[in-house]
């Protein structure tokens, strides 16, 4: 029998990284989970357990937080971005890196009308990420940078529709022109590599843009469906936004069922619902232009968006 060692990589997970910067008393924070992938050729750690080629993932971890302290945090693209550079340089046996941070987000707390200078709650809607994969460095190298947000639970009590579906013999939900629409949604988005390459991007800008107007086309678009709501969130990002090459979705339909109240000699005109947690429709879509370039390993390793 022979075996030979397939797709590999290595790193350190989930480092939560705080950066505090207190510059003045008006301080500034940046609450991080940032985990580390090393590829390339370690076929000797793996077949003969030599280590020579291996930097540490202990290593991995400290860079983090070096890094923190001497580039900063301008925007977890950019901070994933110089990780993932000086991985590649510092490794010579790696050929890509993938550096994949979420930030939490805090809110000052206010307090007589302002914004405290340095007491925060957190905030709630929605976890910012981005997955940054690099391949290769000096003239060779590629960056793909997939930015996101997960975790935004979204809602219309109206506005939301489902009707005229295919029926067979164990159909038995009823169609509704009027119905609770609700989701914790699952958004990512691919940005254009040569727009990465040329560093032409405001990171941070661009993800408040792309998140606002996720919120308002969902809020806007009167829904005939789960799958038509999202694709015309995608179509507005793609629309707007020239740096996006493909936005991909995973939603899931949380279903509102509303309750018999008869037998109490109750009406219920879309009053009230229970709330169902499973089971649960999952949607899943993606939007990309028709000309978008090759993804490359822009979704490598990403859970869920193969
Ligand atoms: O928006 C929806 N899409 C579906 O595909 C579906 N299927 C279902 O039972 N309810 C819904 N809702």
């Amino acid at each position: 029998m022979t075996v030979r060692l397939g797709a590999n990589q290595y790193g350190k997970a989930e480092n939560r990284v705080f950066r505090v910067y207190r510059d003045s008393a008006r301080h500034q924070i940046r609450d991080l989970n940032v985990s580390t992938s090393l590829r390339g050729r370690f076929e000797d750690a793996h077949t003969v357990g030599d280590q020579q080629d291996v930097l540490p993932t202990d290593t991995q971890k400290n860079t983090c937080f070096a890094f923190a302290k001497e580039k900063g945090v301008r925007s977890i693209e950019e901070y994933a971005l110089t990780l993932a550079d000086h991985f590649i340089a510092a490794t010579p046996a790696a050929d890509g890196a993938r550096v994949e941070v979420e930030e939490y987000s805090w809110d000052r707390i206010a307090v007589d009308g302002a914004g405290h200078d340095h007491a925060f709650v957190r905030g709630g809607s929605g976890v910012r990420s981005t997955v940054v994969n690099v391949d290769g460095s000096g003239q060779d190298r590629t960056a793909h940078v997939v930015s996101g947000i997960h975790d935004l639970t979204v809602l219309k009590s109206t506005g939301s529709e489902f009707q005229g579906f295919l029926k067979d013999r164990y159909t038995t939900l009823q169609e509704t022109d009027d119905r609770i629409l609700a989701t914790s949604l699952v958004a990512r988005w691919r940005y254009d590599s040569s727009y990465v390459g040329r560093g032409e991007i405001d990171w941070d800008k661009s993800f408040d843009a792309i998140k606002a107007l996720l919120l308002q086309r969902f809020a806007e678009i009167h829904s005939l469906a789960l799958q038509q709501t999202l694709y015309g969130m995608g179509e507005a990002v793609l629309e707007q936004h020239p740096e996006v090459a493909e936005i991909r979705f995973s939603a899931p339909n949380k279903h509102h069922f509303l309750v018999d109240l008869s037998p109490f000699g109750l009406d219920n005109r879309n009053e009230v619902f229970v709330a169902a947690d499973r089971p649960y429709g999952l949607i899943e879509a993606t939007v990309l232009r028709e000309d978008a370039p090759e993804p490359g390993s822009a979704w490598h390793a990403v859970p869920g968006f193969c």
